[in-house]
């Protein structure tokens, strides 16, 4: 039996996650859960799954379950919460499934009680991809990717040797606004962003995907995960996402990982590798009835945060913490209405040209550079 920690239980992965374990209760108990605000979400999970363990975002949720709950379960909350979560005795495994940098703390906490780690939460490997690669290393913790693309390069990968590889290949749908011309993008609102053609995800990726940001940050998120250099990263459109990414070896090989778009596979992987289940009543990828697949090459130009990940990317150290923290901050903004589509870039790209990058930052120093920019940036 294999106990998950669950760092975003309410969310688009996490319910997804208690999907598959819901199918395999032989396999998976669910030991420890942490989520936000969704307190009607969280009483239901905690009814089923029956956790040891539960975290919550404010101090008052926490006392209010812990009065409907009674002592058999501990109620923790905020950041230290999200850490014990993350690192609970029972858990074999913790699935990062928590929007934005805030995962960070607590993905370390997880890989230093050396735990393994299901990592959806790109953010935190693009903010501090450095730290979190090399305390899983030290701790000799695996790094097992949720995230569709990448774990679409890990089965391709197979465990070859790095010398192997020429490049990997990842695919971007394009988003909510694919088929838009730069000029078209003015005045698009918040609805049209979040209609994501393929995937139903949360807010904050689906807006992502619709800037190309989404794919930036798996861009940064493949260096760390793969110990690649950027320029073995391509980027390629595909409006189907029914090709999740390829990788094409020295020689000239192209090894690629196909399947309907539905997360539960990926995060099922992580769960069960190296093994592989068997999904009950699963939809099979028919090919004969899609009949075509499309492909696009990248333009930098009408997909400007594609190019600035890559820049940030490229200059390293804290650059990338400041691409992630300006963006994080800009959806939100335009999730509020505050601002227009086409200022999320434009208030990254001026976050970025005013940093100063620090080239092998601390944890402090990450933290730091984060909680500046977050500060800057708020309106
Ligand atoms: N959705 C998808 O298909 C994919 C997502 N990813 C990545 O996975 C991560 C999660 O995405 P997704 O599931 O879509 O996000 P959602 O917005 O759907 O879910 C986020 C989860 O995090 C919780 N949360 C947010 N802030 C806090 C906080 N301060 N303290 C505690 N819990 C918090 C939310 O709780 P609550 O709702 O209770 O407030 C919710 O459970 C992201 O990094 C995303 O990029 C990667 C590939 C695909
Ligand atoms: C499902 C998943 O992994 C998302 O990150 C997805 O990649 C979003 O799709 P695009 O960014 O390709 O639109
Ligand atoms: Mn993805």
């Amino acid at each position: 039996m294999k106990q998950i920690s669950l760092l975003g239980s309410t969310g688009s992965i996490g319910t997804q996650t208690l999907d598959v374990i819901r199918d395999y209760p032989d396999q998976f108990t669910l030991s420890a859960l942490a989520c936000g605000t969704n307190l009607e979400l969280c009483r239901n999970q905690i009814k089923e799954f029956q956790p040891k363990l539960v975290s919550v975002q404010r101090p008052e949720d926490a006392q209010t379950l812990a009065g409907e709950f009674g002592d058999s379960i501990e109620f923790l909350y905020g950041e230290e919460g999200l850490k014990e979560v993350a690192r609970y005795s029972e858990s074999d495994i913790v699935v990062t499934a928590i929007t934005g940098s805030i995962g960070l703390l607590p993905t370390l906490s997880a890989i230093k009680a050396k735990k393994a780690v299901a990592i959806a939460n790109k953010e935190t490997l693009v903010s501090a991809g450095h730290l979190v690669v090399s305390a899983a290393k030290e701790n000799d913790v695996p790094l097992i990717p949720v995230d569709s693309e990448h774990s679409a390069i890990f089965q391709a990968l197979n465990g070859e040797p790095k010398k192997a590889v020429d490049r990997l290949i990842l695919t971007a749908s394009g988003g909510s606004f694919r088929d838009k011309s730069r000029a078209e993008l003015d005045g698009v609102t918040v609805e049209q962003a979040l209609a994501h053609p393929n995937w139903s995800m949360g807010a904050k990726v689906t807006i992502d995907s619709a800037t190309m940001m989404n794919k930036g940050l798996e861009v940064i998120e493949a260096k760390w995960l793969f110990g690649l250099d950027y320029d073995q990263i391509d980027v390629l459109i595909h409006k189907e996402s029914i090709i999740h990414s390829m990788v094409e070896y020295v020689d000239r090989s192209v090894i690629a990982q196909l399947g309907t778009p539905d997360m539960r596979v990926p995060i099922q992987y992580a769960l069960t590798y190296p093994e592989r289940f068997a999904r009950p009543k699963h939809e099979r990828l028919d090919l004969a009835e899609l009949g075509k697949l499309h492909f696009e090459k990248m333009d930098m130009e009408r997909f400007r945060c594609m190019k600035l990940a890559y820049e940030a990317g490229r200059a390293g150290g804290t650059m990338t913490t400041v691409l992630n923290a300006a963006n994080e901050v800009a959806v939100f903004r335009f999730l509020q209405g505050e601002i227009t589509f086409l200022e999320i870039e434009r208030i990254i790209e001026e976050a970025l040209s005013a940093h100063s990058p620090i080239a092998h930052p601390s944890l402090e120093e990450i933290q730091a550079v984060d909680a500046s920019i977050r500060k800057q940036l708020q309106a």
